[in-house]
């Protein structure tokens, strides 16, 4: 199986890294200038204290880069799309996401872009608890690998596992790909608890009732709930709601403080607590924390407005869904 890695900052290039260790590797970034950087320095900017094995190539040309068999599509959620429409013939490919969120423009998931865009390749998807430099540095790490085509998923289970990148394969991309996508959205409800000095019991409590969220609407999508209890759902949710490496938990730990943040950062949880919040209403299906974030990071609300709302809900059964 040949792999590409489309997608040059820290998570594609530490996945480079991972896999170089099993064979040769494509890396495809779109800043032409920055690949010549990369393939010359033997760097990558986003992550600069590992260097790239020589086993990677890194390919300024996204046809060269996507003529292998197993794409691995490491960019942005927003920027998902557009990139899929650039992709030259993907018949029986394997598209797998790596990117965590909801497509702010249809409110779908990564596998469900992957199947309107490319509807000939096979979509995946691998998520779950997993910092790049952790994974580049070659510590154990454990993540999802979820298909709908059980066969293809189990190739692609042995084909991108290493000695210390260990994959669990399921069939339930939808259920895996909304653990990584609304965690993130919890993890800025949890920084901002944090940074407004709610204390950690507040934390613990947002975690928990964000969880239940997460597995709300993810089986009103279709997801299984199992499926959220795993690396996904809770083991991602778990990691980046406890970490300060989170960039969402950081972005959220700013806005608890009143502090700005640097909008050149990638927070997923921001444009997908949007979209959560849009399906939440088409839905009718309570989730008051993704959408206390949503009203937060567009400005309609203060964190200290957003705590009285959720403080001020009728008391109800402990029921997650
Ligand atoms: N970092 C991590 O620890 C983990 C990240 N992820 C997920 O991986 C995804 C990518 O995150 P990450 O690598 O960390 O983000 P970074 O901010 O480090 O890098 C984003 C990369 O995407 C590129 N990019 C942005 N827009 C486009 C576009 N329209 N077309 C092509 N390339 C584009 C950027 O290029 P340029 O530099 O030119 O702007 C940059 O190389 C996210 O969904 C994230 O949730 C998942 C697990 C762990
Ligand atoms: O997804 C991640 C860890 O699993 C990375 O989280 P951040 O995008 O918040 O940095």
């Amino acid at each position: 199986m040949s792999v590409a890695i489309l997608g040059g900052g820290a998570f594609g290039t530490a996945l480079a890294i991972a896999l170089a260790g099993s064979g040769p590797v494509t890396l495809w970034a779109r800043d032409a200038e920055a690949c010549r950087q990369m393939a010359q320095t033997r760097r990558a900017p986003r992550l600069p204290d590992i260097p790239l094995p020589d086993v990677i190539t890194v390919e300024p040309d996204l046809a060269r880069a996507a003529a292998q068999d197993t794409l691995l599509l490491a960019v942005p959620m927003q920027a998902l799309s557009g990139l899929l429409a650039a992709l030259p013939e993907t018949r029986g490919k394997a598209l797998v996401a790596c990117c965590k969120g909801l497509d702010l423009a249809s409110l779908t998931g990564p596998s469900k872009v992957i199947a309107t865009r490319c509807p000939e390749a096979v979509p995946a998807v691998l998520t779950g608890p997993s910092f790049a430099a952790d994974i580049a540095r070659g510590l154990p790490t454990a993540l999802t690998l979820a298909c709908a085509d059980a066969a293809r998923g189990e190739a692609l289970q042995h084909a991108l596992s290493t000695q210390s990148l260990r994959l669990y394969r399921s069939t339930d991309s939808t259920g895996a790909e909304l653990g990584g996508a609304l965690k993130n959205v919890i993890a800025i409800a949890c920084g901002a608890a944090i940074g407004a000095g709610l204390g950690d019991s507040a934390r613990a409590a947002v975690m928990t009732r964000g969880f239940a969220e997460m597995t709300r609407l993810a089986a009103e999508l279709g997801g299984r709930p199992e499926t959220l209890a795993g690396l996904s759902g809770l083991g991602d949710l778990a990691l980046t709601c406890g970490s300060e490496l989170s960039r969402n938990y950081r972005y959220g730990l700013a806005l608890g403080r009143g502090e700005s943040f640097d909008p050149a950062v990638t927070v997923e949880g921001a444009a997908t607590a949007r979209a959560v919040a849009q399906l939440a209403e088409r839905r009718d299906l309570p989730m008051p924390v993704c959408a206390a974030v949503a009203r937060v990071t567009m400005g309609e609300l203060t964190v200290p407005q957003a705590l009285e709302s959720l403080l001020a809900r009728p008391l109800r059964q402990e029921d997650p869904l």
